[in-house]
């Protein structure tokens, strides 16, 4: 088990810089989920780990030791990609096995991690067939198989589940923290997926054109985002984030207002800002008919079906908005009332994007 920590690192193809100035420590033995849309350098990032990429500039230490020239097959690292790279014409017991042979281990050893590990992934039955002769959960459970072997310090994991159906996703994730949870070796995990960074991960790193935005659990990443990419990022559908002006007790939209609660008013008034985005989730805002308390008015635009509930796309002073709601009886161009839960609410620095924090003591800390 080993502490990873990058330090000021970056990564550049040509002129091109991919991953700006990291710094982050994975702590040993977590679950560390590295998320983000395409293209913005986790897979970079977890092979810079792994060795299969040089860094441009900047530090990686696994503990104490630098390990920016330290080859690859020395890391002690086990890594499963998202094709899984298995060795078409070997038999699953030989992919399972090929790599401890080549490191000299003991018959008896190889025999007795393989063993374990056919047996923890349900993997027995299969041993003698060829990749081509499994299906691709089957297949996705012999890379898992082959990492787990190896008993490196470190595993890292490139979208493991992307080829899988939806219904073996969940069952394989719920096996990866089980492995996990025997081994404890330090798990870094790259997926876009954010389900699966929230359900496997201990915390989440989440990055954006090459830069990390923010590092937490998952719970904080969700109801304390640092930024608006983080807010609109965590979250389906994506927080509301939308302008608004802010007025000693209240928050404007154009000549409607909310009234805010005395902790976030004296809270905006102390960090002095005045030029603000508000954030609400859809699940967070109510909607109805007939007027409410410290609520505000909108038009519908569209309502979508999303199974248990509905989205309604609305039309607040110009600015499109979602709500979550359990009826469908909204009609186009209708105009409700729109009622937000006001302890759940974030606000953000227009100019900055970064969230402007919480009031003391608030869901209450
Ligand atoms: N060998 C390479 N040469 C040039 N550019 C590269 C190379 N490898 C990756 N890139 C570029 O670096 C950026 C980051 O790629 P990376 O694979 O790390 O992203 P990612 O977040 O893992 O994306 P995805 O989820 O699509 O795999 C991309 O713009 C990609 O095109």
């Amino acid at each position: 088990m080993k502490e990873i920590r990058f330090e000021h690192v970056s990564k550049s193809y040509g002129k091109t810089e991919v991953v700006k100035d990291l710094n982050l420590t994975i702590k040993e033995g977590e679950r560390l989920i590295l998320l983000g849309p395409s293209g913005c350098g986790k897979s970079t990032t977890l092979r810079m780990i792994a060795g299969l990429e040089d860094v441009t500039s900047g530090s990686i230490y696994m503990d104490k030791q630098k390990v920016n020239d330290v080859p690859s097959g020395k890391r002690n690292v086990a890594m499963v990609f998202q094709n899984y790279a298995l060795y078409p014409h070997m038999k699953v017991i030989d992919n399972i096995t090929y790599g401890l042979k080549v490191k000299k281990m003991s018959a008896d050893e190889i025999k007795h991690r393989t063993d374990a590990a056919l047996e923890m992934l349900q993997l027995k039955q299969y041993k003698d067939r060829l990749p081509k002769d499994l299906s691709g959960g089957q297949r996705q459970r012999v890379a898992l198989a082959r990492a787990v072997v190896k008993q490196g310090d470190c595993f890292l994991l490139d979208e493991p589940l992307s080829n899988l159906d939806a219904q073996l996703r969940v069952s394989a994730r719920k096996e990866l923290v089980k492995i996990h949870e025997t081994f404890k070796q330090t798990l870094v995990y790259v997926t876009h997926d954010q389900t699966e960074a929230m359900t496997v991960g201990d915390r989440i790193a989440l990055m954006y054109q090459g830069k990390l935005q923010m590092v937490d659990t998952p719970d904080n990443v969700y109801h304390r985002p640092a930024n608006i990419f983080t807010a609109k990022f965590i979250g389906s559908p994506p927080m509301n984030v939308v302008d608004a002006d802010f007025q000693q007790d209240k928050l404007l939209f154009n000549k409607q207002a909310l009234q805010l609660s005395p902790e976030w008013s004296r809270f905006i008034q102390e960090t002095g800002a005045t030029e603000l985005a508000f954030g609400t989730r859809p699940e967070h805002i109510h909607l109805s008919k007939i007027p409410l308390d410290n609520s505000i008015t909108g038009q519908v635009k569209q309502v979508e079906n999303h199974g248990s509930s509905y989205g309604v796309y609305l039309d607040v002073e110009g600015q499109e908005w979602i709500a979550m709601s359990e009826t469908k009886n909204w009609l186009p161009n209708e105009t409700v009332h729109i009622e937000i839960r006001m302890d759940k609410i974030h606000l953000f620095d227009k100019e900055t994007t970064n969230s402007i924090g919480y009031p003391k003591n608030f869901y209450g800390e």
